[in-house]
Parts: C-alpha cells; structure tokens; sequence
C-alpha cells in the first residue's frame, strides 16, 4: 500500500498543503514543536479511520474560522491507483469520495487505506486501564473487516440507550422498563456476542506475532529475559452467553443504573512471561511491550490483507532510547513510514527523504 501524494486544505492549521511521500521507506517530517507535523499524520490516519489518532472531535480537525476541511490523497493498492478525498464539516456531516464517486456512507471508505500508527501515548496500551486494549484490539478488526465498524457502532448506540433507560428507572423495574430492556439486551446480546468472538479470535492470532516483535524490540534494548514469551489472553466480564449474563445482572443494572456486563467491561490481559505486563513489568518491558503490540498488530494487518499498512511514527522516538529506536527502525517491516520529529532525525533515518513543516506551510 502506497500514498502517493496528500492534499489538504483547511485541515487544522495548514491553509493548503500538498505531500509528496518517499514511494518506499522513510519519509522524515521535521519542524519544531506546534508547527503541524503531527497535524499531517493525523489526516493521513483521518482517510484510513475517518477519526482522529488522537481522539480529537471532528470539528476540531478544521481550520479555525473555515467552513469545511478537505483531505484528499492518491494512494496506490495492489497495483490499483485511488482517489480518495474526505470533507470534513464541523457539524460533523461528513462527505466521502473514492475515484471522485461519492459514497453512500462516510464508514464505505474504511479499508481504502490503511494505516498503523505507532504515537508517544501507546505505553497507556500496556500501562492504562483497559478501555485502551480494547480500542487496540476493535481499531485492528475494522482494519481487517471493516464490517466491524457497523458492529461496534451498533453496540455503543444500544449501550447509550440502555444506560439512559436504566438512569431513568431510578432502580424501578415497572413492566414498561422491562419490556423496553428486553428489547435492548437482545439487540446488545446480538452485538456483543458478534465482537467478543471476533476478539477473541484476533487475541489468539496476535499472541505469536507479538511474542515475537517484543523479544526482537527487548533483545536489542538488551532487556533481561527478552527471549520469555509474551501471553495474551481475552478476558470476558461474563460466563456463558451474553443474553443470560444481561438477564443475570438486571437487578444490579437497574440498582447501579448502568450496564455492569457486555463487551463495554472486557480486558485484553498482557503477560511477559508469568507476570501480569500492566502491574508488574520494569519501564523498559512495559515500552517494548507497547511496540510488540503495535509490530504485531502492523503484521497481522499486512500478512491477511496481502500489503503493508502505512506506518505512521509520531514523534516515537523523542520517547526511546538510543537502542530501543534502533531496534524499532530496524524492526520496521519493509514499507512506507512516514516519521515526525522535532529534533534530528534518529540515527539510521537521517538521509531518507525530509520534509520541513514551519507554520503550517510544508517546505520544499
Ligand atoms: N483547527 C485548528 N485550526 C487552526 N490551528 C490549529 C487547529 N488545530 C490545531 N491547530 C494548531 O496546530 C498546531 C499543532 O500542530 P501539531 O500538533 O501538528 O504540532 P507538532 O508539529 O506535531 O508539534 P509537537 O512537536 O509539539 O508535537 C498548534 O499550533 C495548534 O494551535
């Protein structure tokens, strides 16, 4: 998977841009802190996701004081070239074309172009709490099917309303309640069930890939013990099906007003070896983890889908140190990366093809 060129126009601050990418390998983005680099990955992921890396709301990612953000780029896949170009409205009416067709629904472009993104935050994947696992796990299934988009779209509506409704009982189960959360726990039950499999299934196939990426990161950061295993293990908030499980947990529901079981409350348990990552693992496990989980995930993407995503590196090395960037350059499958930094580029990327950013503007 190829990004060819990258357009812009009133996309955060950047007025009007245009990108021409290193074909292959690295392309390096410099330019000191606040100038925009982070800005241009952040539309790159935008095409691929059609949401911000950062968890930025829509009207966040248009210039301030314009009407609408365009984004557009020319990618290339299994030979195919695209067009892809995305409107953004602050209102959040989105528009969407491939090859200058408008799509019916802005979710028809995800799969278009895909992406990994590796960002200063991902030690929050091993370290935080586990809303953050499961964002790594659903963000790799839409990229793998992006059906699954609909799937998790579908489940947080439902929880919406089942949570409102169960705020609302004020801890009553009156007939009308029942009735209505009969309705919902069918539908989140339907849901659920439908994303715990698919997790579960790409649980298992990361474990290896992971395991591997983690011992190749930690032997070259020269971690003690980098050659144990790394587990991961799907752990759901309940036993058996889902629509028993809600029916269990009504009265508790309706007591606590909110829905204490479902997808929304499962963990991704990491181990390094016998020991829990999260809880017990040194800094320097704890970062290489968070890269393992990433490589893996960037391989899994690619070996399924027969090319490689775009690897999008944000300011990652600002946060590394001598040898684990190096061991991440070199663990970098083959590919286009595209690679922010405010400061020199790391060793081993400084004569690839750079790109300045100052204000904004993309300098030649
Ligand atoms: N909607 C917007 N309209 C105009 N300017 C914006 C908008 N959103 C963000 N900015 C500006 O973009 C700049 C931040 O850009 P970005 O996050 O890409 O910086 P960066 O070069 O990656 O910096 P750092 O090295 O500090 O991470 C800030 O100056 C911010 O004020």
């Amino acid at each position: 998977m190829q990004l060819e060129r990258l357009w812009l126009t009133d996309f955060r601050n950047y007025a009007a841009a245009e990108l021409h990418p290193a074909p292959d390998g690295l392309t390096v983005v410099t330019g000191a802190n606040g100038e925009g680099k982070t800005n241009l990955l952040e539309a790159v992921g935008y095409l691929a996701t059609l949401r911000s890396f950062r968890g930025a709301p829509g009207e966040a990612l248009v210039r301030a004081g314009a009407p609408v953000a365009v984004v557009r780029a020319e990618a290339r896949r299994d030979g195919r070239g695209l067009l892809l170009e995305a409107e953004l409205h602050p209102t959040g009416r989105d528009r969407v074309q491939v090859n200058r067709q408008p799509l019916k629904r802005t979710r028809d472009l995800l799969g278009a172009l895909q992406v990994t993104v590796f960002a200063p935050d991902d030690l929050e994947l091993v370290k935080g709490g586990p809303a953050a696992r499961r964002r790594y796990l659903d963000d790799l299934l839409v990229a793998l099917h992006p059906r699954h988009d609909a799937t998790q779209t579908e489940l947080d509506r439902v929880l919406r309303q089942r949570n409102t409704l169960l705020r609302q009982a004020g801890g009553r189960a009156t007939p009308d309640v029942v009735a209505t959360l009969e309705v919902w726990d069918a539908k989140l039950a339907d849901a659920g069930e439908k994303l715990v499999t698919a997790r579960r299934g790409l649980t298992a196939a990361l474990e290896p890939l992971v395991s591997s990426a983690y011992a190749q990161v930690a032997e070259a950061a020269r971690l003690r013990g980098s050659h144990v295993g790394v587990r991961l293990a799907y752990q759901a908030s309940w036993e058996g099906g889902l629509a028993a499980a809600l029916a269990a947990a009504r009265g508790d529901d309706l007591r606590r007003g909110v829905t204490t079981v479902g997808p929304h409350r499962d963990e991704l348990g990491c181990w390094i070896g016998d020991l829990p990552a999260r809880t017990h693992a040194s800094q320097g496990e704890q970062r290489s983890l968070a890269l393992g989980l990433r490589l893996g995930g960037h391989r899994l993407v690619a070996e399924r889908i027969g090319s490689a995503p775009v690897l999008l590196l944000d300011d990652v090395f600002s946060e590394l140190d001598a040898d684990r960037s190096a061991a991440l350059l070199d663990a970098l499958p083959a590919g286009q990366a595209l690679l922010t930094t405010a400061g020199s580029p790391p060793p081993g990327a400084e004569a690839r093809h750079v790109v300045r950013v100052e204000g904004g503007k993309l300098l030649p």
